[in-house]
């Protein structure tokens, strides 16, 4: 029976900002994950996001495979990645649809949606949520930087903030036991940018691993708090700080109940260079990771979890008809 943690809670709006960032340095370097309070996006406004997730996903499949992904945005349906691409499964039994940024010119038309006669309402409702995800993303961003002991705008001053390339990704799990080859509703793996913010409907399952290279590996349940954010750190964050804070391990395991969740993920910008911070290494502590681009960074990693978009097309059609 995996154990129940009990993961620090991070309260957003605290006028002791130094004790909060303290906090959130603790949780980093033990956890990786955190649960983050008062942070702004009420709970009935997330119920009504859930309601509309729930909406989309019940839609017929050829409704949802009208937006397919392309450009890493829109509709991924059941089978059709799996997050440790290192497993011989034939993919997580989850569906999933990504929304890039809403806030910048350049990319926003890239984002596929669902017509209003269809969805009322669904639109303006999840751009709502992805400003709101990136502004409480951003506020505690100022609280990591102090932790780090950096000034509270270093993210800003780096260009880790400029036009963020965040992503909001709704999730469906369904609610069956999966086969013995599926025995996960997400596999284990870590996240590849700066944080993750996480929301979901209560229903339990995700995990966490905090020694990724120990064996036997030791899971941990994450229970759920109401109206709580999950914050988790990704990999570009675990380089920036040289391994204190860490990217830990994680995963969903199916429970016989149909599960939601949210998950906004922050990275930087593509020309943003990741770098040992200053504070993160000394003479004794050299840099453990080369500079490296965030966008060659993340575009690799994207590649072996999502393959191209052929790839996209060729599973869905093999998994539906058989590819050709
Ligand atoms: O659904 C969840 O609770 C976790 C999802 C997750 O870890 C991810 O999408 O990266
Ligand atoms: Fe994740």
């Amino acid at each position: 029976m995996p154990a129940t943690l009990s993961l620090p809670i991070i309260d957003l709006s605290s006028p002791n900002r130094l004790s909060s960032a303290n906090s959130i340095r603790q949780a980093c370097i033990e956890y990786g994950f955190f649960y983050l309070v008062n942070h702004g996006v009420d709970t009935e406004f997330m119920r009504r996001v859930f309601d509309h997730s729930a909406k989309f996903f019940s839609l017929p499949l050829q409704h949802k495979m009208d937006l397919a992904r392309k450009e890493y945005r829109g509709y991924t349906p059941l089978y059709a990645e799996t997050l440790d691409p290192t497993s011989l499964s034939k993919g997580d039994p989850k569906e999933s649809y990504y929304i890039g940024s809403v806030a910048d010119t350049t990319s926003v038309q890239l984002n596929q949606w669902p017509s209003e006669e269809l969805l009322p309402n669904w639109r303006p409702t999840l751009e709502s949520l992805f400003l709101k995800l990136l502004a409480t993303g951003k506020e505690l961003l100022s609280l990591i930087a102090l932790s780090l002991h950096l000034d509270e705008n270093y993210f800003e001053k780096i260009g880790a903030l400029d036009k963020p390339a965040a992503f909001l990704r709704l999730l469906h799990y369904a609610g069956e036991l999966g086969s013995h080859e599926q025995m996960y509703g997400a596999s284990p793996h870590s996240d590849y940018g700066m944080v993750t913010l996480l929301v979901t409907n209560g229903v339990p399952g995700l995990q966490i691993c905090k020694e990724k290279f120990k064996q036997p590996q030791v899971w941990e349940d994450v229970h759920h708090v109401e109206g709580a954010l999950i914050v988790n750190i990704g990999d570009l964050m675990e380089r920036w700080t040289n391994c204190l804070y860490r990217s830990t391990l994680h995963r969903v395991m199916p429970t016989g109940k149909e599960r939601y969740s949210v998950a906004f993920f922050m990275d930087p910008p593509p020309n943003c260079v990741v770098e040992c911070f200053e504070s993160c290494c000394s003479e004794s502590s050299p840099p453990r990771f080369p500079p490296i681009r965030s966008g060659d960074y993340l575009n690799e990693r994207f590649r072996v979890t999502y393959g191209s978009e052929r790839d996209l097309k060729c599973s869905i059609q093999s998994k539906n008809q058989g590819c050709t």
